[in-house]
C-alpha cells in the first residue's frame, strides 16, 4: 500500500500502484529509464531536458503544441539517439510507453494563457485526465508542475502547502489557477482510485535563460526593455512581492521531487522577496544604469504578495535554492543580449 503523503492520512492511497513495465526492474541488462516531458520545447521543460539527457541512462520524449515553446530550445537534442522530438497537443490522448511523466504543457505567462482561457483550462483538464490516463495504463510515475498561483492573492505569508488559498472562481487568471487547482485534484483522485505515484510541484516565478523575449512575465520584460533603452514597466502599485527562483535550481528541486517518496504538493521556489520597484532597480543598476523606470496600469487580480516556504522541500527533499537573484539576472542578460543582438558597452 502506497504511504507517501506529505500532508496527512486523507492523501493515502488504497490501491496498490499499476505494475510498472518490466524494464524497470529488469536484473538482465542496464535499461534506460523512458521520461516523457509534455511542454519540453518550452522555457523550464527544455532545461529539464538538458538536466535529464546528460544521463546517459535515460531516453527522453518530449511532446509540445508549440504555442509558447520552440524547437529551436532543444535544438542541441534534435536526432540524438536518446532523443525523440513529437508535435502533439496533450488535449488529444497520447500512447506511447514510459516509466516516468513530467507533466508541464501549459502556457505560463499570464498574457498567453489568458489569450485563449477555454483553451487554457482544457489543457489544464483534459491535457491533465490525459496524461494521468497514460500514466494508469503503463504504470508510470506522474509530476505535475502546479503554481504558487493555487494560492490566489494569498492572505497567508508566505505561502505553506497547508494553505487552500484565496482565489477568484470567475476572473481573468481563473482559467490558469482554477485549471491548475483542478489539475492538482485530479492527481490525487487517480492516486487514491487508482493508486498512480504522483508528484506534485507547486513552483513559484522562476526565471533564466531561454524565456521568450517577448514573454510578458515580469524578468524577461525588464531585461529586454533595459537592453533595449526603453523604460521598465513596472505595473502599478509596484509594492506587490514576488520570490524569483533561477531555473538550475528549479529543475533540480523538480528531479528531487520525481525521483523521492513524496507526493507532495510541494512548493518549489525562491524565498528571497523582491517588490516589483525592487527588481527595476536591480535591473537598472546591473544592466542599464541610464533607463528609465515607469508606472504602468495593472492587470486585474494580481496577487499583492507572494514568497514560498520551503520548509517541506528542505526537510523532505533535501533541496533548497542556491542561486540568489543579483546572480542570476546577469546569465539571463548574457542569453538575451545574444537573442537581441545587443552587445555589451565597455
Ligand atoms: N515559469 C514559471 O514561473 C512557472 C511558475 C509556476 C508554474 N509553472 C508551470 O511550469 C510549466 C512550464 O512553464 P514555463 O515557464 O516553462 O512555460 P512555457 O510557456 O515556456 O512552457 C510551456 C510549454 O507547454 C507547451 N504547451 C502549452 N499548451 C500545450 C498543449 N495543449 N499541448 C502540448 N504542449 C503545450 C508550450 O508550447 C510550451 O512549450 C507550466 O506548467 C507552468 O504552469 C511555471
Ligand atoms: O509563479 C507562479 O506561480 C506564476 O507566476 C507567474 O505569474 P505572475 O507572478 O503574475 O508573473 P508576471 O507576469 O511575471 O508578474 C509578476 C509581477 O510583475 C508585475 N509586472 C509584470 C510585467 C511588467 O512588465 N511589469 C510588472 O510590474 C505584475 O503586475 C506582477 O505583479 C507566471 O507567469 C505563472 O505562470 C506562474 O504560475
Amino acid at each position: 500500500m502506497a504511504k507517501n503523503s506529505a500532508n496527512g492520512d486523507h492523501q493515502t492511497t488504497t490501491k496498490p500502484p499499476p505494475t510498472p513495465s518490466p524494464l524497470r526492474f529488469s536484473k538482465f541488462f542496464q535499461p534506460n529509464m523512458r521520461i516523457l516531458v509534455t511542454g519540453g520545447a518550452g522555457f523550464i521543460g527544455s532545461h529539464l531536458v538538458d538536466k535529464l539527457m546528460e544521463n546517459e541512462k535515460n531516453e527522453v520524449i518530449v511532446v509540445d503544441n508549440f504555442f509558447t515553446g520552440s524547437k529551436d530550445n532543444l535544438k542541441r537534442w534534435i536526432g540524438h539517439p536518446r532523443f525523440e522530438l513529437k508535435r502533439h497537443d496533450v488535449t488529444e490522448p497520447l500512447l506511447v510507453e514510459v516509466d516516468q511523466i513530467y507533466h508541464l504543457a501549459c502556457p505560463a505567462s499570464p498574457i498567453f494563457y489568458k489569450y485563449n482561457p477555454v483553451k487554457t483550462i482544457k489543457t489544464n483538464v483534459i491535457g491533465t485526465l490525459n496524461m494521468l490516463g497514460l500514466a494508469k495504463r503503463v504504470g508510470a510515475r506522474i509530476l505535475l508542475t502546479s503554481t504558487s498561483e493555487v494560492y490566489g492573492d494569498p492572505l497567508v505569508h508566505p505561502q505553506t502547502e497547508e494553505y487552500w488559498g484565496n482565489v477568484n472562481p470567475i476572473g481573468v487568471r481563473s482559467c490558469y489557477d482554477e485549471g491548475k487547482r483542478v489539475a492538482e485534484t485530479l492527481m490525487f483522485d487517480y492516486h487514491r482510485q487508482h493508486g498512480i505515484e504522483i508528484r506534485i510541484a507547486r513552483i513559484f516565478n522562476t526565471y533564466g535563460p531561454r524565456m521568450n523575449i517577448d514573454d510578458g512575465r515580469v524578468v524577461s520584460n525588464f531585461i529586454a526593455q533595459a537592453l533595449r533603452d526603453e523604460p521598465l514597466t513596472v505595473q502599478a502599485p509596484g509594492t506587490q512581492t514576488r520570490s524569483f527562483c533561477y531555473v538550475s535550481d528549479m529543475v533540480n528541486g523538480l528531479i528531487r521531487l520525481m525521483e523521492g517518496e513524496n507526493t507532495g504538493p510541494i512548493n518549489i521556489g525562491n524565498p528571497g522577496e523582491f517588490t516589483m520597484i525592487e527588481l527595476a532597480e536591480l535591473v537598472k543598476e546591473l544592466i542599464n544604469p541610464k533607463v528609465e523606470i515607469k508606472s504602468v496600469e495593472n492587470t486585474p487580480d494580481d496577487p499583492r504578495q507572494r514568497k514560498p516556504d520551503i520548509t517541506k522541500a528542505k526537510e523532505l527533499l533535501g533541496w533548497e535554492p542556491k542561486v540568489k537573484l543579483r546572480d542570476g539576472l546577469p546569465l539571463m542578460e548574457e542569453d538575451f543580449r545574444l537573442r537581441l543582438g545587443v552587445s555589451k558597452k565597455i
